[in-house]
């Protein structure tokens, strides 16, 4: 069965790759056939999504030898231990290096698995197959894979990019609502950081995007991919440009680390984040009062958190010391110069972040 699908291109050379965009694509086999060539396939899920989906994605790759793991779920067991289950599970089952990784599931799974994929003898293929909201907008590409250290978001990974990404739009009927509203932060994210017509795109669809709506939803995607290829395309390793897709990033992952890894989910943390860099670069007369308010208006009528935890002002800066972005003992800041342009920033005065960590984090 051939579906009709969006495509996006990761432009990076011998490393380009294609993200599909689309309903049903993984009842299509020749399709994943067609994307994952290996004849020998680990497929790395987590017990939710393996119920609902391993079977058709197994199915559509009949005729390979296909294993599955299936890792406990949760942001609290994207952990060394587990990365340690994937690579036990190439080795039990042979895998050499003509062997495939598949990653079904969000972008824990995903960043994993890929972290996997790219120290497994020394790097194998793998491909995305992601099935949340956040990991179709997002973490399935570009390349940034990773575990969580207990001090600190994503601190061992490594940069490797995926063969290629199958997004079946059709799997996120299935995503609780919570996880789809993370999800729409990070969608946010890239009207607030590089398009601003998408961001009132967004204020004028936020009913057709909650309701899931096919039209919508496959636009919010493919312009979220767009946005994300074009600035991978000029900085895969986060030399500069990059650094971008991380707003409110430094925030949020303090707030992740210190309610503990899967209280705070990933987009909403991003989400309060993002409001502080708003509070931060309005503070700094760039950002317009009425686009931060506006910023606001917009998480919250997707139903996410616009205030942080107190998580206190201190904890937080100590753990926003272990940004990566931290250069020459100096935290760089991801700010808006205005709604739809960002810019990293070294040289904000320490006042103007104090405040705001006290305003937000108490
Ligand atoms: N690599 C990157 O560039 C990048 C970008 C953004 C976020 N991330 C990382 O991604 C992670 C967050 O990803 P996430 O939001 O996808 O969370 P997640 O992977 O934890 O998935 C969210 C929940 O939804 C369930 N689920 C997944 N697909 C489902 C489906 N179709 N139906 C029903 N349930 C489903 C999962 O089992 C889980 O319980 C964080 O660790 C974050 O750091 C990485
Ligand atoms: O792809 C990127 O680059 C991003 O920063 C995307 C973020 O949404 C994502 O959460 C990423 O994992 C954060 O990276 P980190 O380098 O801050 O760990
Ligand atoms: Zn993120």
């Amino acid at each position: 069965m051939t579906q009709r699908h969006e495509q996006v291109d990761i432009e990076l050379g011998d490393r380009s790759y294609p993200i599909l965009i689309g309903p049903g694509l993984l009842s299509d086999p020749s399709l994943l056939r067609s994307h994952v060539t290996a004849r020998d396939v680990l497929v790395v899920t987590n017990e939710t999504i393996a119920s609902l989906y391993l079977p058709k994605l197994t199915t559509a790759l009949d005729g390979k030898r296909v294993v599955s793991l299936a890792l406990p779920d949760g942001e609290e067991f994207k952990t060394l231990d587990s990365y340690a289950r994937i690579l036990d599970a190439l080795m039990d089952a042979r895998m050499n290096r003509d062997a495939a990784v598949v990653a079904l599931g969000g972008g824990v799974v995903g960043d994993m698995a890929g972290f996997a994929a790219a120290s497994y003898q020394r790097g194998i293929d793998y491909v995305q197959v992601p099935t949340t909201l956040l990991a179709q907008v997002d973490s399935s590409v570009g390349g940034k894979t990773a575990v969580n250290h207990p001090k600190g978001k994503n601190m061992i990974g490594a940069f490797y990019q995926p063969r290629c990404v199958i997004a079946d739009t059709s799997t996120l009927a299935t995503l609780p609502d919570r996880e789809y509203r993370a999800g729409i932060a990070e969608v946010v994210k890239y009207g607030l950081i590089y398009d601003p017509a998408f961001f009132d795109w967004l204020e004028a669809n936020v009913e057709a995007l909650l309701s899931r709506a096919d039209a919508a939803l496959i636009h919010a995607i493919r312009r979220s991919c767009e946005i994300k290829a074009e600035v991978v395309g000029v900085d895969e390793r986060e030399q500069g440009l990059r650094a971008i897709l991380n707003l409110g990033h430094t925030f949020g992952h303090a707030i992740e680390t210190a309610m503990g890894y899967g209280n705070w989910l990933h987009g909403e943390a991003v989400a309060a984040g993002m409001v502080m860099a708003a509070d931060m670069s309005s503070a700094l007369g760039w950002l317009a009062a009425a686009d931060r308010d506006r910023t606001v208006k917009l998480l919250t009528r997707f139903g996410l958190p616009t205030q942080s935890p107190r998580i206190g002002a201190a904890e937080g800066r100590q753990l926003m010391g272990m940004d990566k972005k931290v250069l020459d003992r100096k935290l760089r800041l991801v700010l808006l110069r205005r709604l739809g342009q960002a810019d990293i920033v070294s040289d904000y005065p320490n006042e103007v972040l104090e405040a705001t960590l006290k305003q937000h984090f108490g």
